[in-house]
């Protein structure tokens, strides 16, 4: 296990394929600037739609396979991303995908939604505490767009960042995540991508979204922070596609399983909710770790002492994959909005 970066960035979401089309370009960004990228995804997708046609059995109302199918996909995302630590929240399968709001696998035994979100954050604040991170991403309480998942998600980030700076939680030394984001989109922005859509791609797909549809949508007030991910355009569409069974993408455009076009934006916004910005005077941060002093890596023993994961600790270290070389993504030739 080596030695962790100085800048660390943590990001949680609910099933693969989330982190690429809320955060692909700046998670490649960092990456190749060679911060330590770690990314918990909370479920496997099992009750996602199927896009290809050759592919429908891995329905969970066929074989149900999909949530182990999805695992490959997002390891060949991070892959396009340069991401090299991503791990499931309490390892593989421990939380299954809820299905859409109001559908019976809400209340399904296993899944994320019925998780008592103390249950759920444990793991959690065990990559916390191992991983360190001054930096949080996650999703707004209604989690972009009203999916349960979203909204756990959500709930079991912003819990697990509070426990694991409590020294009276758990094993390990108490880590306290200095900048915490939601994922925002900004309304200007995305009306005028959507104007664009309609102008230039009126018929990629068979039909086109509503600006409300875009998870996170929110007026300029409330945006904090526009990452520049446009020399990650490429990437970021590389990931995306790497989500085949959810996502099909048209150059600058996408769509999910229902058809919809969208944009595919490689500037992303964020709203600080927890954190001092770094930006002076009310301009916004182009920078997530803008403001944070500058310190050195984390080395290996003190990650393992602070994780309680040190030889002769407590029970358990986190479950997933481990860390290796950051290897950040190649900057494309291209730059613009969308590949
Ligand atoms: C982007 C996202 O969160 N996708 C989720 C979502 O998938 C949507 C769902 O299948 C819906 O019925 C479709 O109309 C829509 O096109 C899909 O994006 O919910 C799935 C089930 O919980 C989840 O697996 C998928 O990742
Ligand atoms: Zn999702």
């Amino acid at each position: 296990m080596k030695d962790l970066p100085a800048r660390r960035l943590l990001l949680v979401h609910a099933h693969p394929d989330d982190e690429s089309i809320n955060n692909g370009a700046t998670m490649a960004r960092y990456a190749a600037e060679g911060a330590h990228v770690t990314l918990v995804t909370c479920t496997l997708g099992e009750e996602g739609e199927v896009i290809p046609p050759a592919l429908a059995a891995l329905a969970a109302d066929r074989d149900d396979v999909l949530g182990p199918h999805r695992t490959g996909e997002l390891a060949a995302a991070m892959k396009e991303l340069g991401v090299t630590d991503h791990r499931f929240l309490g390892g593989a399968g421990r939380f299954r995908d809820s299905g859409m709001m109001g559908t019976e696998q809400n209340e399904r035994p296993g899944a994320f939604w019925a998780a008592p979100v103390d249950e759920a954050a444990a793991p959690l604040v065990e990559v916390i505490r191992e991983v360190r991170p001054q930096v949080l991403v996650t999703y707004d309480p209604d989690g972009g767009y009203g999916h349960p998942d979203h909204i756990q998600a959500h709930r079991v980030a912003m819990r697990a960042a509070d426990l694991a700076a409590d020294p009276a939680y758990g094993t390990g030394a108490p880590h306290t995540i200095t900048k915490i984001y939601w994922n925002r989109v900004e309304r200007s922005v995305v009306e005028a991508a959507f104007d664009h859509l309609r102008t230039t791609a009126p018929d990629a797909f068979p039909g086109i979204a509503a600006v409300d549809d875009v998870p996170g949508v929110a007026d300029g007030d409330e945006i904090t922070a526009e990452i520049d991910g446009s020399a990650y355009a490429g990437a970021k569409a590389a990931a995306m596609r790497a989500h085949a069974t959810q996502i099909a993408v048209d150059g600058p455009f996408f769509a999910l399983s229902n058809d919809l076009g969208q944009p595919l934006l490689t500037t992303e916004y964020y709203q600080l909710v927890r954190g001092v910005p770094g930006a002076g005077g009310g301009a916004r941060e182009s920078d997530l770790f803008a403001g944070l002093p500058e310190t050195g890596g984390l080395q290996e023993a003190v990650r393992e002492v602070a994780s309680g994961s040190a030889p002769g600790a407590g029970p358990g270290s986190a479950s997933g994959s481990r860390p290796g070389s950051a290897s950040g993504a190649r900057p494309d030739s291209a730059s613009g909005e969308g590949a």
